[in-house]
């Protein structure tokens, strides 16, 4: 199979994660418990947001009308509370907390360092205005009672823990996370509490792919390394058939003891695509496992072994897939634009994913690469905190050059 440009790479990944059928296996958890889960259900307002006319300010409620005049106060009212008396006439006006209730009868709040006050009196500082509606949310301006707030799909962070919070779902349903496979492969993998031989190296892949197969929603399940043989290599992949989601690092080039797509084919997979013009990640491998009466389909990457290949194919590839699988609607690897600080020069036909630091502050962002011996180069992939992205026609990058980065957080 001939190399698929990236772009490509990426819209076939997509238009799979697009025809997945909806993850229908769901469980019911705790609100505290939900950070990086994807809602399954619906959640709506269990009343109208705000419930009243909020004021926005601390200082007085009164007519927007009456704001030339001297005004009487008439009393004082706190976020918590409810006014009791008669609503505001002409002429009057209520102290009021931010928060609070805005009373039947005002229509704006001026704020409490635009007036003075002497006893019960209350006059708006020359040339302050006051206009209808200023510093009141009106009731329901956020939301109606039974409006949809957040659909299912939904990544749950922060800011959608706030918003269930604020109507009272003490539990959610999320969707069941995917189980995951990773399976390194490679003779010369010894383990982390192994010494290794002068020309062993330790498996640093498989944990990995488990750190972002966790960050991105799955449940990880790290298979002991496979050997550079077929029936090695058999034996873990037909052991992993329950997993939704197989993901091998190594043995997909060219190399003689290369047999990842082979043992792959041998169990009927089919393949998207066996190549991308990329680098790092050339011989990445997409492709899928089809369904049987005791397994739905089983989508399978085989990345290429270097471990910095390995994690930005991962992050390019399989983790939307992963995504996608655990229910999130929009489920993209997360790209961004940032400012050249530095020229950069590469060979062109590829599309280059360069270690590199973005640097973000309130007016922008700018990145530059760490500098790298290649793809096997974990101390330059763990300077960096982003990837510098290089289109396969450009072949000197400037200074001030507006570029894309892929990203490593969501
Ligand atoms: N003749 C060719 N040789 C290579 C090609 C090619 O097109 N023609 N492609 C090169 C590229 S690009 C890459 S990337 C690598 C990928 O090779 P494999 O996926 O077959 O991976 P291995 O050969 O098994 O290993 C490559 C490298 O990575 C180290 N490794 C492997 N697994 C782990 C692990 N779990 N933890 C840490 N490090 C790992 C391994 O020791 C090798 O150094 O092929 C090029 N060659
Ligand atoms: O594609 Mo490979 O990842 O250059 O080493």
């Amino acid at each position: 199979m001939a190399l698929l440009s990236c772009s490509d790479a990426l819209e076939l990944v997509a238009s799979k994660m697009s025809a997945l059928p909806p993850n229908s296996a769901t469980e019911r958890i705790s609100l505290g418990a939900a950070r990086g889960r994807v809602l399954a259900h619906s959640i709506t307002a269990d009343r109208d947001q705000p419930p009243f006319p909020r004021s926005t300010r601390d200082g007085f409620a009164m007519q927007a009308a009456d704001a030339t005049a001297t005004m009487q106060l008439i009393g004082a009212i706190r976020a918590g509370e409810q006014w009791t008396g008669p609503p505001l006439q002409p002429g009057q006006a209520l102290e009021i907390m931010t928060g609070a209730p805005v009373p039947q009868g005002a229509d704006a709040v001026v704020m409490v360092e635009h007036v003075t006050t002497e006893g019960t009196t209350l006059t708006l500082q020359p040339g302050r205005t006051l206009r209808a509606g200023e510093n009141i949310v009106p009731r329901a301006a956020e939301a109606r009672s039974g409006d949809v707030l957040l659909q299912p799909g939904v990544s749950i962070g922060a800011a959608e823990i706030a918003l269930a919070a604020s109507v009272g779902a003490a539990q959610v349903t999320v969707f069941a996370q995917p189980l995951v496979a990773v399976l390194a492969t490679g003779d010369e993998l010894v383990a982390l509490d192994e010494t290794p031989d002068a020309m062993q190296i330790r498996n640093s892949n498989s944990h990995a792919l488990a750190a972002l197969v966790q960050e991105h929603g799955g449940t990880a399940r790290v298979l002991p390394p496979a050997a550079d043989t077929r029936e090695s290599l058999h034996a873990a992949i037909t052991g992993a058939r329950d997993a939704a989601m197989l993901v091998l690092s190594g043995g997909v080039s060219a190399g003689k003891y290369d047999f990842v797509e082979d043992v792959l084919l041998s169990l009927g997979a089919e393949f998207f695509f066996t190549g991308v013009a990329m680098q790092p990640g050339k011989p990445a491998v997409f492709g899928r496992i089809p369904a049987t009466p005791e397994h739905p389909d089983q989508w399978i990457f085989g990345l290429p072994g270097n471990p910095v290949s390995t994690q930005v194919t991962a992050l390019l590839f399989a983790m939307p897939m992963l995504r996608a699988l655990a229910g999130e609607a929009a489920a993209k690897p997360s790209f961004a634009q940032a400012t050249l600080t530095v020229d950069v020069k590469v060979k062109p036909c590829l599309t280059r994913f360069l270690p590199a630091r973005i640097d973000s502050s309130l007016t922008g962002a700018t990145v530059q690469p760490t500098g790298w011996q290649g793809s096997g180069d974990l101390n330059a992939n763990a300077r960096a905190n982003c990837y510098l992205v290089v289109p396969p026609d450009a072949t000197n990058l400037q200074p001030n050059d507006i570029v894309t980065v892929l990203l490593r957080s969501r």
